[in-house]
C-alpha cells in the first residue's frame, strides 16, 4: 500500500514559497493506478513523492509501511522510477553494462552480473542489442532498456512518469503493453488517455490537488470537462 497523509510539496519561488502539491491524503492499493492532468498541474510532483525523490514539506508518504523521509533508501529499492526521457537514466556506455549496473547489489561478481544482465535483456526481447552503445538506440529501445534496468532490481512498485510521451505510436503501444503486463504494481503518469483508461483507478490532478479519484472512465471524463472549461485561469494559488 502507498499511503499519503496530508502530504504537501512546497518549492521556493521568486515571490516566496509556492505550494505545488496541496495536502493530499490517499491510499493506493490497486495494481494499476494512472494519474492524468494538465501541464504543470502537479502530476510529476505527486509521482516523485512516491519513491522519495521529493520529500513532503508536511505530512508523510509511506510505501508498504516504509516512510519515504525516514527510510528513503529502502523505499527507493522498493519503488522503481522511470522518467519521460530514458536518456536521463542510461548511465553506462553499452546496453548490457547499463543493466549490469542495476544488478551490482544483487550480484557482486562481474561475470555473474553480466550473465544476469543478459538474462534480463532476453526477457525484454533486446538481447541482440547487448553490446550496442546506449547512444545508438532508438527512443523506443532506450525506453525499453530504461524500464528493463529498473525492473532488473525487482522493485515491488514501478512509478513511470510519462514514459511514452517521447515515443511514436508503435513504440508507445509497445511500452504501454509492457507496463500493463508486469507483475509489479504500477503508478503511471500519462497524457495518453487510452493508456490511462487501462488502469484500475485514475487520479486527476489540477492546480496541485487531486480533484478526482476513481474509476478511469469517469476520471477521464472529469479531466476532459476540466480541459474544455472556457477561460479557466491557468495559475492556481493559495490553499
Ligand atoms: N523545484 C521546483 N521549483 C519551482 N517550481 C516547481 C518545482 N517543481 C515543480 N514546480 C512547479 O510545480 C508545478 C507542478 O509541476 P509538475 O512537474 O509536478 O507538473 P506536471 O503535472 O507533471 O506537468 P507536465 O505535464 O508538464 O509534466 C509547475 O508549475 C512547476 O513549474
Amino acid at each position: 500500500m502507498i499511503s499519503l497523509r496530508g502530504a504537501s510539496v512546497v518549492v521556493p519561488g521568486a515571490a516566496g514559497e509556492a505550494t505545488v502539491l496541496h495536502p493530499t491524503t490517499l491510499d493506493l492499493g490497486e495494481a494499476r493506478v494512472s494519474i492524468v492532468g494538465g501541464n504543470g498541474s502537479g502530476k510529476s510532483t505527486l509521482a516523485r513523492l512516491l519513491n522519495g525523490l521529493i520529500e513532503p514539506a508536511a505530512g508523510s508518504v509511506s510505501v508498504d509501511g516504509l516512510d519515504t523521509a525516514r527510510d528513503g533508501a529502502a523505499v527507493r529499492r522498493r519503488v522503481g522510477f522511470v522518467f519521460t526521457d530514458p536518456g536521463a537514466q542510461l548511465i553506462m556506455p553499452t546496453v548490457i553494462e547499463d543493466v549490469a549496473l542495476s544488478l551490482r547489489r544483487a550480484h557482486r561478481g562481474k561475470r555473474e552480473r553480466l550473465a544476469a544482465a543478459g538474462a534480463v535483456l532476453d526477457r525484454f526481447g533486446i538481447a541482440a542489442l547487448a553490446d550496442r552503445s546506449v547512444h545508438a538506440l532508438s527512443g523506443g529501445q532506450k525506453q525499453l532498456l530504461a524500464i528493463a534496468s529498473v525492473l532488473a532490481t525487482d522493485p515491488s512498485v514501478l512509478v513511470a512518469d510519462e514514459p511514452t510521451t517521447l515515443l511514436d505510436l508503435r513504440n508507445s503501444r509497445l511500452i504501454g503493453d509492457l507496463l500493463f503486463s508486469i507483475p509489479q504494481r504500477l503508478v503511471l503518469v500519462t497524457h495518453d488517455l487510452e493508456l490511462a483508461a487501462r488502469a484500475d483507478r485514475t487520479l486527476v490532478v489540477d492546480g496541485g490537488r487531486v480533484v478526482f479519484d476513481g474509476e478511469p472512465d469517469a476520471a477521464i471524463a472529469h479531466y476532459r470537462a476540466l480541459a474544455e472549461a472556457p477561460a479557466r485561469a491557468t495559475e492556481h494559488e493559495g490553499p
